[in-house]
């Protein structure tokens, strides 16, 4: 229950798996919360879709029950922020307001054949330079290209000027301003490698590459502003923060200065290490991103990207059986002192970074006689925190320096086993802090700040608290021979699926 004329931040949170709507007030506390799954729609073995009315219908749904459950008005809401899931690719038509297609998940695979082309065609290295992206299928450029070749009328309509594209952030502001806002912010651009992250403009040479027409491409803003007005029932609240999950994350731990990190555990894991105002190209198979555009700047990232984190353990429970409840795998896992030998490598969806492998598989290695459940528990839960290890590992070659802490937060680091393992694991401090809902935390700040509901930075730094500090108790000859284990592991899982 909330106080009559007290103000909140509506910080809707359009994850992978779930759509969230989290309300905040001016201490950075969460007032309330509301969540819902929706389908997963996988057509073909590698394919991943989400359908874009059940994105909103979700989103929209949670949103109405946050401000119900908190007896909370529409006028108590000073802004609405929007962070999403990344990449993901929604095109519908600027007429009917209809998606033309499913949403193109950021782990769908289908366009892995386009960018082996891409590759051929030699654009990996303006690519590389321009986008600050991989040639890959995760992002958004080929899954729009894929649309429009494959759904029947769709190039002709988009070459008529019929047609919008939009990351979900995109997709979420158009149907709040009923249609007359299309828009993204500069850190969900620089995730469609159709956008320039130097001369922050959509790029009209990767735009030619994927034959994508400019009419479609959202105006770029940047992360904090008021982009337009949602209708709450009748009140009109403005839209004032926008940026992608992960980006959020980093902006919500306040990692707001160059060589600060944070690594989120959701469906994915991604680490990010903040860069400054000055792009860093990576030599070790990370990203180079946009972290926010605030104040007429923008500030870099560095980001590791790994495809299958807390989906393992989804994996678990609903392919597998082997547990009920996401958290049990922590109950299962300390039941045995270690794997026994055993490696899972979750490379569902292909290997992100540093491997991008497009075509290794999932694998688990090194079973005997005496491998049982709670070994293969153990092992799903350890691939989170190697993955990460392989990533913070590039980043620290690319950056030059040596972290000694990690800051965490995501869905799974309520797994204090986890938490644990990875300290071990990278030789270094796991600090998790007070709120783990840093996404929302983080996009709700970036609004906060566009309507003046918070007046700066120093305001927020009273707002983030450490629940927990794990520290490393591992020697380093354990810590490296597991390693040097699951490095073969990866080895056996890659390039299994053929092209
Ligand atoms: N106690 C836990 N141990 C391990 N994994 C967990 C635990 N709780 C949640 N997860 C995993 O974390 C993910 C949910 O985290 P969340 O941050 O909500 O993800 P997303 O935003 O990607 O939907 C799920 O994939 C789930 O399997
Ligand atoms: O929905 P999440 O939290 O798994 O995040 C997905 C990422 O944004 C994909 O790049």
């Amino acid at each position: 229950m909330t106080m009559s004329d007290e103000k909140f931040i509506l910080s809707l949170d359009q994850g992978t798996t779930s759509s969230r709507a989290v309300l905040f007030n001016r201490k950075g506390e969460i007032v309330g919360m509301a969540q819902q799954e929706f389908t997963q729609i996988y057509p073909q073995a590698g394919w991943v879709e989400h359908d874009p009315m059940e994105i909103w219908s979700t989103q929209r749904g949670v949103m109405t029950q946050v401000l119900a459950k908190t007896d909370t008005k529409p006028e108590q809401v000073a802004a609405i922020s929007i962070t999403n899931q990344r990449e993901t690719t929604v095109v519908w038509d600027k007429n009917t307001g209809k998606p033309v297609y499913n949403a193109i998940v950021w782990q769908c695979r289908r366009t892995a054949n386009t960018c082996e082309q891409m590759k051929r065609d030699g654009l990996e290295d303006y690519v590389r330079e321009n986008t600050g992206l991989v040639v890959d299928a995760y992002f958004s450029g080929t899954k729009v290209a894929w649309i429009l070749d494959n759904v029947e009328g769709a190039r002709e309509k988009a070459e008529k000027g019929e047609l919008l594209f939009g990351t979900v952030d995109s997709w979420l502001t158009w149907k709040l301003t009923e249609g007359r806002v299309h828009v993204t912010d500069v850190t969900n651009a620089s995730r469609t490698m159709l956008f320039n992250i130097k001369s922050l403009e959509w790029d009209e040479k990767m735009m030619k590459a994927l034959n994508v027409p400019a009419s479609m491409l959202p105006e770029v803003k940047s992360s904090s502003e008021v982009y337009g007005e949602a209708n709450l029932n009748g009140t009109m609240v403005p839209i004032a923060g926008i940026a992608g999950d992960q980006q959020a994350a980093l902006f919500g731990q306040l990692a707001l200065e160059k060589g600060m990190a944070k690594n989120t555990y959701g469906t994915g894991c991604f680490l990010l290490m903040n860069t400054g105002e000055e792009p860093v190209k990576s030599e070790n198979g990370l990203l180079t991103t946009i972290a926010y555009g605030l104040d007429g700047k923008v500030n870099y990232a560095l980001e590791g990207s790994v495809f299958v984190a807390g989906a393992s353990i989804q994996w678990l429970r609903d392919e597998m059986g082997l547990i009920r409840d996401a958290a049990d795998s922590e109950y299962f896992a300390s039941k045995v002192e270690d794997t026994n030998g055993v490696y899972v490598v979750p490379a569902f969806v292909g290997l992100g970074a540093p491997y991008w492998d497009a075509y290794a598989r999932g694998t688990i290695v090194g079973l005997t006689r005496g491998a049982n459940r709670n070994h293969i528990v153990r092992a799903t839960l350890e691939s989170l925190a190697y993955q990460s290890r392989d990533v913070l590992d590039a980043m620290q070659k690319d950056a030059g320096l040596q972290l000694n802490q990690v800051n965490v937060d995501g869905g799974a680091v309520a797994n204090n086993f986890l938490m644990q393992f990875q300290s071990d694991i990278l030789g270094t401090s796991v600090v998790r802090p007070k709120v783990i809902e840093t996404t929302a935390a983080g996009s709700a700040y970036l609004a906060g700040l566009a309507v003046g509901y918070w007046e700066g930075i120093d305001d927020l730094r009273k707002n983030v608290g450490v629940d927990r500090v794990f520290e490393a108790d591992m020697t380093e000859e354990k810590r490296e021979k597991l390693y040097k284990g699951w490095t073969r592991a990866v080895e056996r899982s890659r390039a299994w699926e053929e092209e």
